[in-house]
Parts: C-alpha cells; sequence; structure tokens
C-alpha cells in the first residue's frame, strides 16, 4: 500500500500491526483496502485489551474497572496506559495514537469495534481467575475472548460492502470461527500456561483423568494426561461443519485468504497436538514450511476441503483403539474428511 498517501498516525499504526502480529500482519495487508483499515485498527484495539486482560502485575482491583470501561477509551483522545509489563505493552502506551485513527474510521466501523470490545471486557472480569469448569463455561469464556472477534469481523465484512449480510448476521457461525483457533490455542499452549498458573482446560475434561489440572503433567499421568488431551481436540474438532459453511459464504478473495488461513494452521496444529505426549512437555508448534504452504494455498474452498479431509484423515488413522474417546473422535474428524 502507497504509505506516503497515509496519514502518520496511520503509518505508525501498521509499524505498531508488523511489531504485535509477525505472521498475520501480512495477511492483514493483503486485505482491500477500505477493509485493510479497519481490520488493523480492530486488530491493535483488541491486542491492547489483550494486554490488560493478560498482565498480571495490574492489581485486580485496577484491572476489572478498566476492562469494563475500556471500550469508553476509544472516544477519549488523549488515553494511553503507561503501567502494563508486557511484550506487547506499545498498543497502550502509545493508545492515543491508535484511538485517532480508531475515531476516523465510518461511523458504522466504530460502532462495531466499540461495541464488541465493550462485551469483550466485561466478559474477560467474568473469567478474571480463569476458573473454567464445565465445558458450556469453556464455550462461554471462548465466546468472550474470540468468539466476539468472529462476530465483529463478520460485521465489519458486510458493513465493508465486501461481504453478503448473512455473513454478518449469523453470529452462531461466526461465533464458531472464533472458538475453533481459541480451542486449538488452549488445548497447544497447556504447558506454558500450565507454567504461569493459567489454567484454561475445562474441569470437565480433566477430572475424570487427574485430581487436578497440574497433575496432567506428572510424567506417572502421561497416558491419562494424553486421553483428556484426545478428549478436547475431539470437542474442537466439532466446530468444523460451522468453519467450512463460514468460508463457503465469502466472496471476496482478500476476506477468503484472511478468514481461511488461521483456520487451515488450527487444523494442522490439531493434527500435531492430538495423541502427543509434548503437549505436557513443551510447545507444540506446526513446522515453518507446513506454515509457508497453508498460507500459500488456502485460497479457494476446493484446497480448503483437501486440507481439512488431509488433516482428518491423519488424525482418524492416529485414533489409538483403546482411546476413551475413539468413537468420538471418529465421528467428530468425519465432518471433516466429508463425502468420497
Ligand atoms: C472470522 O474470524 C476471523 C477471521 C480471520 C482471522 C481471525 C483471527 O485470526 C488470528 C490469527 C493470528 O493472530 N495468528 C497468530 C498466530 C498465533 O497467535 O498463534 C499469528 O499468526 O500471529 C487470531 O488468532 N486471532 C485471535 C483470536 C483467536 C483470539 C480471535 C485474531 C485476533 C484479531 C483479529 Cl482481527 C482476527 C483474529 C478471526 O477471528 C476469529
Amino acid at each position: 500500500c502507497d504509505l506516503t498517501l497515509m496519514s502518520s498516525d496511520m503509518r505508525t499504526c501498521y509499524e505498531y500491526l508488523r511489531l504485535t502480529s509477525r505472521s498475520f500482519c501480512a495477511v492483514i495487508m493483503a486485505l482491500d483496502e477500505d477493509l485493510r483499515y479497519a481490520v488493523c485498527i480492530y486488530y491493535l484495539v483488541l491486542r491492547a485489551l489483550d494486554t490488560v486482560e493478560d498482565d498480571m502485575t495490574i492489581p485486580v482491583d485496577e484491572k476489572i474497572p478498566l476492562l469494563k470501561a475500556f471500550h469508553e477509551k476509544l472516544y477519549e483522545p488523549d488515553w494511553h496506559y503507561t503501567q502494563s509489563k508486557e511484550k506487547d505493552r506499545v498498543v497502550l502506551e502509545n493508545f492515543n495514537i491508535i484511538s485517532s485513527e480508531f475515531r476516523n474510521l465510518a461511523p458504522v466501523f466504530q460502532s462495531v469495534i466499540a461495541d464488541s470490545c465493550r462485551e469483550m471486557g466485561y466478559g474477560m472480569t467474568v473469567f478474571l481467575d480463569a476458573k473454567i469448569d464445565t465445558y458450556d463455561q469453556w464455550d462461554e469464556y471462548c465466546h468472550y475472548v474470540a468468539g466476539l472477534v468472529g462476530i465483529g469481523l463478520s460485521k465489519l465484512f458486510t458493513a465493508s460492502g465486501l461481504e453478503n449480510t448473512v455473513v454478518g448476521q449469523d453470529e452462531a457461525i461466526s461465533n464458531s470461527m472464533g472458538l475453533f483457533l481459541q480451542k486449538t490455542n488452549i488445548i497447544r499452549d497447556y504447558y506454558e500456561d500450565i507454567l504461569q498458573k493459567r489454567l484454561f482446560w475445562p474441569k470437565q475434561a480433566w477430572i475424570k483423568y487427574g485430581n487436578s489440572l497440574e497433575s496432567l503433567k506428572d510424567p506417572r499421568n502421561l497416558n491419562n494426561a494424553v486421553a483428556c488431551l484426545n478428549e478436547l481436540v475431539t470437542d474442537a474438532l466439532k466446530h468444523i461443519p460451522d468453519v467450512l459453511t463460514y468460508l463457503s459464504r465469502i466472496r471476496n478473495q482478500s476476506v477468503f485468504n484472511f478468514c481461511a488461513i488461521p483456520q487451515m494452521m488450527a487444523i494442522a496444529t490439531l493434527e500435531r497436538c492430538y495423541n502427543n505426549p509434548h503437549v505436557f512437555r513443551k510447545n507444540v508448534k506446526i513446522r515453518k514450511g507446513a506454515a509457508v504452504r497453508l498460507m500459500d494455498q488456502s485460497t479457494s474452498m476446493l484446497a480448503i476441503r483437501n486440507f481439512m479431509n488431509h488433516f482428518c484423515t491423519k488424525i482418524y488413522n492416529r485414533i489409538p483403539p483403546i482411546d476413551p474417546n475413539a468413537g468420538r473422535t471418529r465421528t467428530a474428524v468425519s465432518y471433516g474428511i466429508g463425502p468420497g
């Protein structure tokens, strides 16, 4: 994009995007112009909100009002926050620059983003001590931190005129786009989260396999831990039909790539995690070459169905017959293997 035609604040915002989103930045920059601007700002605003939620050095009695009032900061020109110790604190320290560009967006984009932040900030306070007991609470937490992003983005796509009304209206399908990504991140990040005492795996799952979530990282409990891991992967796989429905409705090529690439990274990550004891010892990541191939080739529904089929077949072929959820996992992956 032509940086000379851009305001200096917007140039700064794209610089923050490059600093905070690594590989995803290129995908955002490929969006058609109007949407690119709104999504960049939305991404940075979400990054700022997420940084507040993640910062364990902010006292709870300060964090709760800050999360609930965060959406109002979008309309306070000088507001920024210098007390964060997080790695992405640059977006909080310079929030006045981001909010000034936010207020240059079309009013319809502003209201989608502000409403999304209001609901998300509230939801984060509900789960501040991250006690996730039931699968329903797991879905509720993931709705607040990720489903709302899927819903907000879908409204931006429709409001920009690039996508049909149904994309912005069907909130259940948009919600699933977030739940699939967030559940995959939570499953993948077990080891890094448990070290920081962040417990995102639902108790309704792990209680069947151990006395505590931490006990799953004890090598003596490895068989139970892997059975619990396989149960959560099976739950995440249930979102595949909605993900395929969502992507089949997208008409703009740049929006399709933007939406499809993270979903393909997620199914590839789930495949790496399934039945993999390394999840309890290190951060399981897909190989760089595989990620590049997914970014380059996730450009059509045919490619998506082929990738989904590929990774679901790999999982199917690795289901241990004695796994307590073997039957449920076979059913779940069959959604992704599809007919033929
Ligand atoms: C229709 O919905 C979407 C369509 C396209 C992309 C995303 C989604 O994808 C990235 C992809 C991304 O950010 N990937 C990282 C890799 C990583 O963080 O593991 C990256 O490549 O840097 C992601 O992960 N999240 C974060 C949440 C899941 C919490 C929403 C995210 C945060 C802000 C925005 Cl604007 C968008 C997304 C969507 O959101 C559901």
